[in-house]
């Protein structure tokens, strides 16, 4: 609680974790910070010589991680995001720099040196924030380093390779793990232990008061925090909703400094007698300027109560195309909309507003207008429309999320409860309407569009030669793939009532090699041949043991080097962090006998089958991906 005034700063923004690794996931999580996880693809590759001292390549990877991320978020997703947090742990011993070991021998190699001795752990960190100023980004770095000494007792070669077996120290730098079975060969730690697991969350809460609460000017003795100011301070000086995010770069150095924040100088008493919503402590002054005790604001839990009533009044906006409306004649004031799309005045204004205090919209003296993304994303015929799945989501979703508690309680969906009617087969209702299966196939084109580019970039899948994207409905992961690897074959393979709906999908205007549609049902009919079968959003569809039918059938027909892509949402292990994954989850119980699963639990069911070597990218987009290969 004393630390959450910090990072509270950051409540407001669209913060990116650009790591991969779940320990650093877990640190910031477990102090309330609401992030992003989208993992770096910088390769870790710089010359370790050109770096006078460790650190500094430590602090240099994980800036470039961190750009990278910035970068691509902003060209490739179009999404600036405000903060972007980098990091990069590197374990050094006798002037030597020891990173993730690369096998088991190299695990052994690190551990033999490690034993018996002192070694340092550092942690580079870079934090990075980022604008979009006519279309080019512009990025603000701070960067830091933390270091920590280890001492590990003398390793026997038993111990040693019992641990090694343990499969520990593979993911880790230095080849071992601290938090876990690493922690057994450990005498001593000096220095911030977290800093050793992967993230220096005490230095950096340092950091970022250091950004965000610069000491006065005429203080000069205080040019930094030292320590991370006590809960007091934070209270008096929180503003408000944290929007104060106007940084203009000091002179000469990478600090941040929020203007107008600390003018009068008085850092640490309040000039305002006015409360604020951070979630936090709110001094509140009664008449006689004394200070009363006040409530706390729980504004997650508030933000949680009312999210059901942002979700509706987007997708009532996007049912009566009012961002179609707006895009096309914009901007419009309340009545001209009402009059086009034959709503209330009274009503249509209170909705508008309210999309515009969401975001969605801006709101001027001359009327409503679209935003960049209502363009993008919501607008029916949008570069990388959400209508479909957003209409899906009001038809289909919500009336069976009415009835979630009932799937609590029984464990199953309630499509009848929802429908009024039992359902022997999950996509015999979807296809059984041309309404229905057209609003269906339309949700997930939305998804399959705005996810293919990370999926198909997700790994380098240029061995292959020809793929079969199972269920691969209107074939939009498809034309994504045939993009990238133009000499790549794909066959869409789905059921008769999709591929008879696809045309309208179909982009225009590309030369590229053609994808096939080919009609059938991946549990009855031969699957066409292919050196990579794709199943994009399918298994969670699917119980265990439908999900072993599908697999053992696609093992008999895979040949040794032959793959599996698979593009789900990926949960973590533990099953606590990715709750975007984990409403997904719910959203499968309410509505068919699958679930999303682990990455760990998509690496036991496919090992089963035959297929090794599994790996796993979370991409930051809705989808993650999971390659495999057949041994
Ligand atoms: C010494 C030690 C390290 N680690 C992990 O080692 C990885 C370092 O590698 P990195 O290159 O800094 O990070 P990454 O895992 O490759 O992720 P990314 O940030 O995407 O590069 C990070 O995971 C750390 O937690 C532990 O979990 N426990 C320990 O005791």
């Amino acid at each position: 609680m004393v630390l959450n005034p910090v990072l509270g700063k950051l409540v407001s923004k669209r913060v990116v974790l650009a790591s991969a690794s779940p320990r650093r996931q877990e640190i910031l999580t477990n102090v309330g910070l609401r992030f992003e996880v989208v993992p770096s693809w910088f390769k870790e590759t710089l010359e370790k010589s050109a770096f006078a001292a460790p650190y500094e390549y430590a602090v240099e990877t994980a800036k470039q991680k961190a750009l990278e991320v910035a970068n691509r978020m902003h060209v490739k997703h179009l999404r600036t995001p405000d903060v972007v947090i980098g990091a990069d742990t590197i374990v050094t011993v006798d002037e030597q720099i020891l990173e993730k070991p690369v096998d088991k021998q190299d695990a052994y190699r690190m551990l033999s040196r490690l034993s018996g001795k002192e070694h340092s752990v550092f942690t580079g960190v870079a934090i990075i924030h980022c604008h979009s100023k006519d279309n080019h980004l512009e990025t603000e770095i701070t960067d830091f380093y933390e270091e920590t000494k280890v001492k590990f007792s003398d390793l026997s070669e038993e111990l040693l390779w019992e641990y090694i077996h343990s499969g520990e120290p593979m993911d880790k730098a230095g080849g071992y793990g601290i938090q876990a079975l690493g922690g057994m060969l450990v005498e001593y730690v000096h220095g911030d232990f977290l800093n050793v697991v992967g993230f220096p969350l005490n230095h950096f809460c340092k950091k970022l008061a250091e950004l965000y609460y610069p000491p006065p000017k005429h203080n000069v003795q205080h040019k930094k925090y030292d320590s991370i100011p006590s809960v007091d301070t934070f209270e008096n000086l929180s503003d408000g909703e944290s929007e104060s995010s106007n940084f203009t770069e000091h002179k000469g150095a990478s600090k941040l400094d929020s203007s107008g924040m600390c003018s009068s100088g008085a850092i640490y008493k309040s000039e305002s007698s006015s409360s604020v919503r951070t979630g936090f402590i709110v001094p509140l002054e009664n008449q006689n300027g004394v200070l009363k005790s006040a409530a706390k604001v729980p504004s997650k839990i508030l933000d949680l109560m009312d999210g059901f009533r942002a979700s509706k009044a987007l997708f009532v906006a996007s049912k009566l195309k009012m961002f179609d409306h707006l895009r096309a004649k914009g901007p419009l004031k309340a009545v001209d909309i009402a009059n086009e799309v034959g709503t209330s005045v009274c009503g249509t204004e209170r909705l508008l507003d309210a999309c515009a205090a969401l975001g969605l919209l801006e709101k001027t003296p001359q009327g409503y207008s679209n935003t960049d993304s209502a363009n993008t994303y919501l607008t029916s015929d949008g570069e990388y429309s959400l209508h479909g799945y957003i209409i899906h989501s009001n038809d289909h979703l919500w009336p069976l999320f009415t009835n979630l508690e009932s799937a609590v309680k029984e464990g199953s969906r309630q499509n009848h409860r929802a429908f009024g009617k039992k359902e022997e087969d999950l996509f015999k209702d979807y296809y059984q309407s041309q309404e229905v299966k057209q609003r269906f196939m339309a949700a997930m084109h939305s998804i399959a569009h705005l996810t293919a580019r990370d999926v198909a970039t997700a790994f380098d899948l240029s061995q292959f030669k020809s793929a079969c994207d199972l269920g691969g409905c209107t074939g939009a992961l498809a034309h994504e793939l045939v993009q990238i690897y133009p000499n790549l074959k794909v066959t869409v393979f789905d059921l008769p009532e999709v591929i008879a709906n696809t045309s309208y999908f179909q982009p225009s205007g590309q030369h590229t090699a053609p994808v096939t549609f080919v009609s059938g049902d991946f549990f009855k009919d031969n699957l066409p041949e292919a050196d990579l079968y794709i199943l994009s959003r399918v298994l969670h569809d699917w119980p265990d043991e439908k999900v072993h039918v599908l697999l053992s059938k696609i093992s008999a027909v895979c040949k040794p080097g032959c793959g599996i892509l698979l593009a789900e949402m990926v949960l973590d292990d533990e099953k606590k962090i990715r709750s975007t994954a984990l409403l997904q989850s719910l959203n499968m119980l309410v509505q068919t006998e699958g679930k999303e699963r682990s990455g760990s639990e998509y690496q036991h069911l496919l090992e089963q089958h035959g297929f090794t070597n599994v790996k796993i990218r979370l991409t930051g987009n809705l989808l993650d991906a999971i390659l495999c290969v057949k041994t």
